[in-house]
């Protein structure tokens, strides 16, 4: 049976092509044919015949199915694919100065049930495999360059599509391996970033298996009965434990953790929670991206004004945490923060 080659990380493939005596040359050749030259099609230059035959045997190139793509006037570009088993996730192109960043999902749905996010309000169906998670890049990319060539970069990856990656750790772990592949598609492990709703036992890995690749945290409030009613995992891994975890940044590294705040009207946003917030984070290597929250259909949450959101970011400066308003993208075709899901009957 035929395996899917884009689940394979560089090393795994130069162990399969070691134990079939192949030539060592080939998984570099297939790694820079696939993913730097963006071919589909099975490698046939420069590899020895006799890998050529092995590869034709037991490697598959499917990708995901492109369902829908819609585009929004801000040039956010959101896709639906879909897999073998017909169940869907979205992906989104978010654009900022003729490039691109990714918004990738990790699972179909998500176990977290955060009681703000669209996703969540779906429960968990299944995690995604490596190769589903590498298809939505390559099949992102090549839209990009079938449509805007102009500009058909993809610079960031950002784990924040459908799901929570730390608790899908194998599969995002070895699509990272193969994002960061020299002969591959080469990023820097800082144009990676996986943000978590605070899966403790996932970020103790992170910590141990890739520190390199940036983490975000989804904070939302330090009060525990606030968390509790947004993140109901903050009852098992405490917004306290969480905090601690991350901010103990591994060796060698100088960056700072970054905090999530969504805003929601009426609930975290007030002046006390704005201070209650820069108490607890003053005088750390801390930076916070604030998000206004995106409505979806049958919520109970609000957005609150802009100005409100100025004013909250006004009371954080005072206490000279660095803090950045996210940019609402793409939310008039549901695709910002939290607004994925993967359609009404899957
Ligand atoms: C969809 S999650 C995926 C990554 C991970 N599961 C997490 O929770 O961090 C990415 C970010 O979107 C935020 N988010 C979820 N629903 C949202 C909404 N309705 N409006 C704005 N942001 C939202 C999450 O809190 C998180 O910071
Ligand atoms: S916010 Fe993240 S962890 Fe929470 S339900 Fe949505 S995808 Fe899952």
């Amino acid at each position: 049976m035929r395996t899917s080659f884009y689940q394979y990380t560089l090393p795994e493939l130069q162990e399969l092509f070691a134990l079939q005596g192949l030539p060592s040359s080939g998984p570099g050749l297939m790694f820079n044919w696939h993913y730097k030259k963006r071919k589909t099609e099975p490698c046939v230059i420069d590899l020895a015949k006799k890998s050529i035959a092995y590869v034709a045997e037991n490697f598959s190139f499917d990708l995901p199915t492109l369902d829908t793509v819609h585009e929004s006037q801000d040039k956010t570009v959101k896709f639906l694919f879909k897999f073998k088993d017909d169940l869907k996730v979205e992906t989104v192109l978010i654009p900022f100065n003729g490039k691109y960043t990714i918004c990738i999902s990790s699972q179909v749905g998500c176990a977290m049930k955060c009681s703000f996010c669209h996703t969540g309000t779906q429960g968990l169906k299944r995690n995604l495999s490596t190769e589903e998670i590498i298809g939505q890049f390559l099949e992102a990319q090549r839209w990009l360059s079938a449509n805007r060539p102009e500009d058909d970069r993809i610079l960031n990856i950002v784990f924040m599509g459908q799901g929570e990656p730390l608790h899908n750790f194998d599969a995002v772990k070895k699509a990272c391996e193969i994002f960061l592949t020299q002969h591959g598609l080469s990023l820097a492990p800082h144009k990676i970033t996986i943000s978590t709703a605070g899966y403790l036992p996932g970020l103790q890995r992170w910590k141990a298996e890739m520190p390199k690749v940036n983490i975000a945290v989804s904070l939302h409030s330090v009060i525990k009965e606030k968390r509790d009613k947004l993140i109901p995992i903050n009852q098992r891994y405490p917004v306290e434990d969480v905090m601690k975890f991350a901010e103990e940044i591994p060796e060698g590294r100088t960056r700072f953790v970054t905090y999530e705040y969504l805003m929601i009207k009426n609930f975290n946003d007030s002046d006390e929670d704005a201070h209650i917030t820069g108490r607890a984070l003053a005088g750390k290597n801390v930076y916070i991206s604030l998000i206004p929250f995106n409505p979806f259909p049958g919520t109970e949450y609000e957005r609150p004004e802009m100005h409100e959101v100025d004013h909250f970011k006004t009371i954080l400066d005072s206490y000279k945490i660095p803090t950045l308003i996210r940019k609402t993208k793409g939310d008039e075709i549901l695709a910002a923060c939290g607004q994925l899901h993967s359609g009404k009957n899957k």
